[in-house]
């Protein structure tokens, strides 16, 4: 595509060179730039992407885009100056593509906890209702069929476009995508036009990136300030901060609660280990689905499918069917009737969601223990609140690893450690390895007891120093109770 419009609206500040250039590919990163392409540097976390424009001119870039202009230009290199890198390339990525989410009904999914449950409902509510669907997700992205591993619960602006390029090529007409609030942070969805956006809830995690809580609030707000008036907004209203979220929306504002009344309304009728039953807007019904956690995004599905302008009774009736996306409150059952939960809960939230959900299903005398740890690299504020929880809702609690990444994962466990209360010394041990702290869950569990084990859900691996061994939470669970 030509450079003047790949340029269309983006916001310059000075250009030098070619601009009738014809660009082939576009990237951020210049280990993969190519003759004839666009390089964008990005200042990011560890490097700024502004050092290595010599090397992506070196490897025949093209075009570099960037906030400040390299002091050496090459006379073939069209430079294009901005004043934020991030918001432009998100603009030219959707020329790029011709603008595939204009083509497409495209809702997004923000918040803390909830946004792969509540986008992977949505992702196979719609394709069993006939439409071929396109799903972005941290488990994986998927056009119709078709896995596609995903590395990030958002891409990057460029892969973003390119997926939803594919979705349309495809004929898909929907898609549902999480948006993770470093994706509104980096810009990774500018130049995105959707169709709607579901907010689930905020409480704290990723202070590491964001640094206040505040700044958090405000990355996932941004999402709904750049909605257009066309799409619709909807927010859960039992959280503290649903309101917030839509203060400066152009869209239309809805709401989903189960507490007061909102556009969209439910309550629960009763629960139990394999479902749950709800009054939906009036209607009731089964779900597969159990905790109340559950009872959000489900009726945040239904909302959404009916802002879409579907059949509220088709869309119950097929939503009731639903299985759990992978690795939210996955169920192992021993022979011996030990129930196991594989859940990704990784936040303090998530953890106590989970273990009220699981005290709210005891019928009797049964125990729970809880294997949890926290994640490398990532806010350590969670870590010893996720302990102390942990310990709050169990009987027994077995402190491990969860991706130590390239931190000490005893330094992790120490921290951990301090969140436990004197009284609950008792109950609580360390085991580093996570193999070996299931197998303990397991020799300590009697028939009827409940096995929780947080933090990896889907996860297939674990990541240590920058390698990731195979390791999955149900499988080493599922050996575990067979040589139980
Ligand atoms: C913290 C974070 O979001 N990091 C993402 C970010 O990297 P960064 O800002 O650290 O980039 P950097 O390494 O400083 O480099 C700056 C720029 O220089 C470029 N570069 C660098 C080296 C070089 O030789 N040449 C070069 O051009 C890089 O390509 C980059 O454009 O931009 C990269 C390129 O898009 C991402 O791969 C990277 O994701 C890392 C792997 C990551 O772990 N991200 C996580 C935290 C994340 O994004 N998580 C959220 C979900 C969170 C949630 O659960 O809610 C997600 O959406 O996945
Ligand atoms: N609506 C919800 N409210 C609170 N907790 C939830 C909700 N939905 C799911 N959870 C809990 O949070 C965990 C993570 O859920 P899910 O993967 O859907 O969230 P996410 O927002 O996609 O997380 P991530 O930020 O890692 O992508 C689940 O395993 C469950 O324990
Ligand atoms: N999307 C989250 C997932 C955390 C999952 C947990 N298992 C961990 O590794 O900390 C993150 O990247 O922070
Ligand atoms: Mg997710």
């Amino acid at each position: 595509m030509q450079l003047t419009s790949l340029l269309y609206k983006v916001p310059l500040q000075s250009t030098s060179g070619d601009m009738n250039v014809e660009v082939g590919k576009l990237t951020m990163d210049s280990r993969q730039a190519a003759p004839g392409g666009l390089f964008a540097a990005i200042r990011g976390t560890q490097t700024d992407g502004h050092q290595f424009i010599g090397k992506a001119v070196e490897q025949g870039a093209a075009v570099i885009l960037c906030e400040e202009l390299p002091e050496n230009r090459s006379e073939q290199v069209t430079y294009v100056q901005v004043q934020d890198s991030s918001y432009a390339l998100g603009l030219i990525a959707a020329n790029f593509y011709n603008h595939p989410s204009r083509k497409l009904k495209l809702v997004g999914v923000t918040g803390t906890n909830g946004k792969t449950s509540t986008a992977t409902l949505l992702f196979r509510l719609f394709q069993r209702m006939g439409y071929r669907s396109g799903l972005l997700s941290t488990v994986q992205n998927q056009i119709d069929e078709t896995v596609i591993p995903a590395t990030h619960t958002t891409p990057d602006t460029i892969a973003l476009n390119e997926l939803l390029e594919q979705m349309v090529q495809r004929g898909c007409t929907h898609c549902f995508m999480e948006v993770s609030s470093h994706a509104m942070v980096q810009q990774r969805v500018a130049g995105l036009q959707f169709a709607g956006g579901i907010f689930t809830n905020i409480t704290h995690d990723h202070l590491d990136f964001h640094h206040t809580f505040d700044n958090y609030i405000k990355a996932k707000k941004s999402f709904f300030d750049q909605l257009p008036a066309s799409a619709f907004a909807l927010t859960n209203l039992d959280d503290k901060r649903g309101l917030v979220m839509l203060q400066n929306t152009a869209a239309r504002k809805e709401s989903y609660s189960l507490q007061t009344l909102g556009s969209f309304k439910g309550r629960i009728l009763s629960e139990g280990l394999f479902g749950m039953q709800m009054d939906v807007d009036g209607r009731e019904v089964w779900f597969k689905l159990t905790g109340r956690f559950n009872a959000y995004n489900l009726l945040a599905v239904y909302g959404a499918a009916v802002l879409l302008g579907e059949d509220p009774e088709e869309s119950l009736t097929q939503l009731s069917d639903l299985p759990s996306p992978p690795g939210r409150f996955e169920m192992v059952i021993s022979d011996s009737k030990i129930v196991g939960i594989v859940d990704y809960a990784h936040t303090p939230d998530a953890l106590q969601n989970v273990l009220e959900t699981i005290a709210g299903l005891r019928q009797g005398n049964e125990r729970v223990i809880t294997v949890v740890g926290c994640g490398g690299n990532r806010d350590a504020a969670k870590r010893p609140i996720m302990a102390e929880i942990a310990c709050k809702f169990s009987d027994r609690v077995i402190l491990t690893s969860d991706n130590p990444r390239n931190e000490d994962p005893m330094a992790i466990l120490e921290q951990m450690q301090a969140g436990v209360p004197p009284i609950h010394f008792k109950k609580t041990q360390t085991i580093e390895d996570r193999h070996e702290a299931i197998y303990r869950a397991v020799e300590l569990a009697q028939p009827n007891d409940v096995i929780l084990i947080a933090g990896k859900g889907h996860e297939t691996y674990q990541e240590i120093k920058g390698v990731k061994h195979d390791f999955d939470d149900r499988k080493v669970l599922r050996a575990a109770f067979q040589q139980s």
